[in-house]
């Protein structure tokens, strides 16, 4: 596999559930990257260190997923200038509420691109990253591009089933 362009992290082996679909979808479009579990909390110098050497490593964005308390995504984008996507897990107690807002109300000047909670923005975060990189890549380019024509499609197909 070539380097990767994407990291995708995530703050615990329990979020993986919900970041794999991240995943498939880059496996779908053959965006090469990388998994990990690094947490703001639990592993604070490996996430400083994930994130300064992002860049030089060749990465172009940042998938990072957490739940609950997640600082995870902001405190990743405080330390670089690569895109952050930050996917809120959902959480137990509150449902990923908590998740999506600490990961949503960032301070100006640190932004983080945050999806929906759980799966679908897990999903929408592969897609997102993967158009970000279709500008630089025209083979990124053309498997968004069939993606959503595939969508279309079936969407104009659907009414046949009704
Ligand atoms: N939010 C964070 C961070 C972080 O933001 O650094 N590190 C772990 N966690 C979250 O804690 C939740 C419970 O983790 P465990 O299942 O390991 O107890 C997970 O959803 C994880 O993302």
């Amino acid at each position: 596999m070539s380097k990767p362009l994407v990291g995708v992290i995530m703050g615990s082996t329990s979020d993986w559930e919900t970041m794999q679909h991240a995943c498939n979808i880059l496996d779908e479009l053959k965006v090469p990257y990388e998994k990990k579990v690094v947490s703001a909390h639990r592993t604070p110098d490996l996430m400083f260190s994930y994130a300064e050497s992002a860049k030089d490593r060749g990465l172009k964005v940042i998938i990072a997923g957490a739940g609950g308390a997640a600082h995870l995504p902001g405190m990743v984008a405080a330390k670089t200038t690569l895109p952050v996507i930050g996917v809120p897990v959902q959480s137990k107690a509150l449902n990923g509420l908590d998740s999506l807002l600490s990961i949503v109300q960032m301070p100006g000047g640190i932004p983080v691109a945050t999806v929906a909670i759980g799966k679908a923005g897990a999903e929408n975060a592969g897609l997102l990253a993967s158009q970000m990189l279709a500008n630089q890549f025209s083979k990124i380019d053309e498997a968004v591009q069939a993606r959503r024509e595939a969508i279309t499609k079936r969407v104009l197909e659907s009414s046949e089933d009704l």
